[in-house]
């Protein structure tokens, strides 16, 4: 008998697998199977993301204990389960990963399949304990394989970080992060806010940095918290919560939020300035534009406008009306793996040129919006200093009307506090901060 968990994550998987489709996007609708239990769906969200964080290393295996020729969909899909099982999930006994594996095997692809799934699986089993030792030992590949992660990433990492640096950081990388939400204070104090949560015994703890930030520790859909449908909080990573207290827009400002969607930063930072003030919320996709509409309505938040327009494009109606520019930059997102497993593989090397180009465009292009002593605020959400600080340091270096600003001291001072040293922008990474890798600097147009 197959069980109706893994029989959902298969289907799951292999949709994903065949379509290319994103992870978020499928699981979503499936997990609202009403004939679902909660274990049920906690194990299919489980599965589908663990499956996908560690795919290099079961293709790598599937590969080792290959007949030869190309398993079928279903095949891989079943073995990359298995194996995930096996290696990955301390409560599932390796017996019922496999049986359950072999079921599956017999239901979608015959009797003569279920028996390789089986001999395969049988063959990890006694191998599982000197995985490591299989691998290849050279630096980037031993680490690629052992934290399943493509070696341009390794290299990239490389580059700049110490060998122990860089496995910290992809095990941090490879650990799904709880939920994290903040009270809209548009509408409710934090204290009430939690006090709501607890009312219902949703277990929460508290940001690393940020007073605001609140972490659900329990497996939850998030539209079933209280207060989701009134819009009494909203859902951010602290990593990204910091980047509206860089901006610190206050009441009756103007700001130009040049990538904009879906609006998180947008909300947070029309909270800052109470609702009061403009807020262009600038994209340059229709569809995502809806987002934002669909954010603000949800949170009550009025002062938000929401503009479909390409950033990189001079718009000389913004020249210089912006007390703050905030450029939240198209980026290669290597920070946010612990969220989006699947960007491990969708991200290619060859992309990192084309973005550069972008952000670049759009830096020069947006900054002629910022009034004279205004503020220019760049962040991006990944970890690859070409991106970042060696972007901030180019257009320093070409733009003598704009100076560092240091954004320290806009930040918590427990912050400062944990920096053995530091420079005037943030760079976060999940091995230390915790939160997801982001990136943020801050600068002064001085005329
Ligand atoms: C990192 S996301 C922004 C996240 C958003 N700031 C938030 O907090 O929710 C980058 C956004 O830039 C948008 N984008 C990409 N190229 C753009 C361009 N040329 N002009 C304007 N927006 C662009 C993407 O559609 C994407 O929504």
């Amino acid at each position: 008998m197959v069980d109706k968990a893994r029989n959902a994550a298969l289907k799951l998987l292999r949709d994903i697998d065949i379509k290319k489709a994103y992870i978020n996007l499928e699981i979503k609708p499936a997990l609202k199977d009403n004939s679902l239990s909660t274990l049920d769906r906690a194990f299919i969200t489980d599965m589908v993301y663990g499956v996908t964080r560690y795919r290099l290393t079961l293709d790598w295996l599937i590969k080792r204990y290959s007949r030869g020729g190309k398993a079928s969909p279903w095949i891989r899909n079943i073995l990359r389960m298995g194996m995930y099982q096996i290696l990955y999930m301390d409560r599932v006994p390796d017996f019922a990963a496999c049986d359950s594996s072999v079921e599956l095997a017999k239901k979608y692809a015959g009797q003569r399949e279920a028996g390789y799934v089986n001999a395969v699986l049988r063959r990890l089993i006694q191998e599982k304990d000197h995985l490591v030792s299989l691998f290849p030992q050279d630096t980037v590949s031993r680490i690629a394989l052992k934290y399943s992660f493509p070696e341009w990433m390794v290299r990239l990492w490389l580059n700049t970080m110490s060998e122990t640096s860089v496995e910290e950081l992809c095990a941090a990388q490879n650990i799904r992060p709880s939920l994290t939400i903040r009270a809209n204070e548009l509408k409710i104090s934090q204290d009430d806010l939690i006090k709501l949560l607890e009312q219902r015994s949703i277990m929460y703890s508290c940001g690393v940095y940020l007073p605001e930030a609140l972490n659900i520790e329990q497996n939850v859909d998030v539209e079933s918290l209280p207060g989701y449908d009134d819009g009494l909080f909203a859902v951010q990573d602290e990593a990204s919560m910091m980047v509206a207290h860089v901006v610190d827009p206050r009441p009756g400002q103007i700001i130009i939020d040049a990538c904009s969607a879906p609006g998180g930063k947008a909300v947070h930072m029309a909270q800052f300035m109470k609702d009061q003030g403009r807020i262009l919320s600038v994209d340059v996709y229709p569809h995502r534009i809806e987002l934002i509409k669909a954010q603000c309505a949800r949170l009550g938040v009025n002062c938000v406008e929401p503009v479909c327009y390409d950033s990189t494009i001079y718009n000389e109606d913004w020249y210089g009306v912006a007390d703050a520019v905030l450029i939240d930059a198209p980026c290669s997102a290597l920070g946010i793996i612990r969220h989006k497993p699947d960007i491990k593989w969708r991200r290619i090397e060859k992309d990192i040129g084309e973005l550069l180009q972008i952000q670049r465009q759009i830096l020069d292009t947006c900054s002629l919006y910022v009034k004279p002593r205004g503020a220019l605020i760049y962040s991006t959400c990944t970890i690859n200093p070409d991106e970042n600080q060696n972007m901030v340091n180019s257009f320093l270096n070409d733009h003598s009307d704009f100076i560092l600003d240091d954004v320290y001291q806009k930040l918590p001072h427990a912050l400062s506090a944990s920096r053995d040293s530091r420079d005037k922008w943030v760079q976060f990474y999940p091995n230390e901060d915790k939160i997801d890798g982001f990136f943020v600097a801050r600068m002064l147009k001085v005329r």
